[in-house]
């Protein structure tokens, strides 16, 4: 195993600035979650062809393979030899080669396996593998039929092959250097801005890289302004881009404060993120300036919930007890609105998401449609709930519930109709971002 390395890069919640982050003026407060990707990257037996073959493979997904086929007749050709698609990872592929320069002759060929932890994808008729380091589910269906569910996979997947193939080609990297984890990060921003062809604000991956993070984006420019990869400036640009500029983005580790956690309730489809973000940016302009008053609205909520929320880590630090009891008050369900952190952090909410529902009501985007707001103020009544929120995008497919360690959200709704659409995911906050593994770990999984 001496050739053969493991990483792993944390799925995602975006708990505040959906929309607004695609602007680099305001923050967002995105939460890295347990559900992880993982790569198990190996060089294989060196060839003394003029090119190398890297193997991409997703065996979860019906043994799903990539092959890029890496020559350099004038600059460097990267294809996929069967003609396969998955422009996650073969942008990926192009831009690592771009930027390392590998010697493409007498250079082995790379064999990635990837896997993603049960979170990522419905279970269907999935099969579960495990180990005793281990789980995965495996499918009978190819990656693009088996639903997700919002966790950020195309982020995990570039984050990780990212990751996999610089510690291949750039010897040494290590992912507990701040260097190292910024030319990941620059790297992964890059192919997935590529590969998806919409610029997003990149929250994802610097979740993905970071862990739980306030993200502020960097200028979209940075990358839009790339030369073409065929022009003959691209690889020096590209290196400039990954090595030098200063991207000038907000990426603040945070965490959720002690006792208190992040419950994901998976709802149903997903929703078109691409067309929601299209519809909003549409109302935006059609409304100015009052549309940028209901931006500057939702974005003061924001702000106080970040601000309420490192209250409540500063009360958990310098005055244990009375955070106890406020523990206590709200698994008890009784009256919390003499406590201010409490109702400072529920107001703000409350602000964003009328502004949401407006938005909704306004824009065509089902941000957080009726049957959204029924279930989320639902969720208010349930002991332990400090607030919820439609992450990310919103839309129909995923709630997120701030609550106490000890709310039992899954038993509180068990046999309640009007919880009868969620299913509440087995995961949790991560403040981790993308991390070493041991390949000994991932052995007998395939
Ligand atoms: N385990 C995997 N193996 C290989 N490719 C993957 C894997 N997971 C994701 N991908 C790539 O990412 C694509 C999904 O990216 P897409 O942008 O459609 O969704 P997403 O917004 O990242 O999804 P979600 O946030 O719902 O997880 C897949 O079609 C595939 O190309
Ligand atoms: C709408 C947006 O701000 C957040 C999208 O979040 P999600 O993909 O729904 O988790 C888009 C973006 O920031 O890339």
């Amino acid at each position: 195993m001496t050739n053969t390395r493991a990483f792993s890069a944390p799925g995602k919640a975006l708990l505040a600035g959906g929309y607004l982050v695609l602007d680099p003026q305001y923050r967002s407060y995105v939460v890295a979650l347990s559900s992880r990707m993982h790569g198990v990257v190996r060089r294989k037996t060196s060839n003394s062809e003029s090119w190398f073959i890297v193997t991409v493979r997703s065996t979860q997904f019906n043994g799903d393979e990539w092959n890029y086929k890496v020559s350099k007749p004038a600059g460097y050709e990267v294809y996929e030899v069967n003609g396969l698609r998955n422009p996650f990872a073969e942008q990926v592929v192009k831009v690592v080669v771009s930027y390392c320069q590998p010697n493409v002759l007498n250079m082995s060929d790379v064999a990635v396996e990837i896997y993603s932890d049960p979170g990522y994808h419905s279970v269907g008729e999935s099969k579960l593998k495990k180990n005793e380091e281990k789980q995965f589910r495996f499918h009978d269906s190819t990656i693009t039929e088996v639903p997700k569910t919002g966790l950020g996979s195309s982020a995990g997947l570039v984050t990780v092959l990212t990751t996999c193939l610089l510690s291949v080609f750039c010897r040494g990297l290590d992912v507990g250097s701040e260097k190292d984890l910024g030319i990941i990060h620059n790297i992964s921003q890059i192919a997935h801005c590529q590969a998806q062809g919409k610029v997003g604000s990149g929250f994802d991956v610097a979740a993905a890289v970071f862990g739980s993070i306030i993200y502020q984006r960097f200028d979209a420019k940075l990358i839009e302004n790339l030369p073409t990869s065929q022009s003959r400036d691209y690889d020096a640009a590209l290196r400039d881009l990954i090595d030098t500029t200063n991207w000038n983005f907000t990426h603040d580790n945070i965490t959720l404060p002690s006792g208190i956690r992040l419950i994901m309730g998976d709802v149903s489809s997903g929703s078109e993120t691409t067309k929601l973000v299209a519809k909003v940016k549409t109302w935006y302009n059609e409304n100015y300036p009052r549309s940028l008053n209901v931006y500057r609205e939702i974005n003061d909520g924001n702000s106080k919930f970040i601000d309420g929320i490192e209250k409540l880590t500063e009360l958990s630090k310098k005055d244990p007890l009375s955070y106890e009891s406020l523990l206590k008050a709200l698994d008890s369900g009784s009256d919390t609105k003499a406590i201010p952190v409490i109702s400072q952090i529920r107001q703000a909410i409350d602000q964003v998401r009328r502004n949401f529902q407006l938005m909704t009501q306004e824009s065509g985007a089902d941000i957080e449609p009726p049957v959204q707001t029924e279930l989320l103020n639902q969720s208010m009544q349930l002991k332990g709930v400090l607030t919820g929120v439609v992450p990310g995008a919103g839309g129909y497919d995923a709630i997120a519930l701030v609550t106490t360690e000890s709310a039992n959200i899954p038993s509180q709704t068990l046999n309640n109709e009007r919880f009868s659409a969620v299913t509440w995911l087995d995961l949790r906050q991560e403040n981790i971002g993308v991390i070493e593994e041991n390949p000994l770990h991932y052995e007998g999984l395939q």
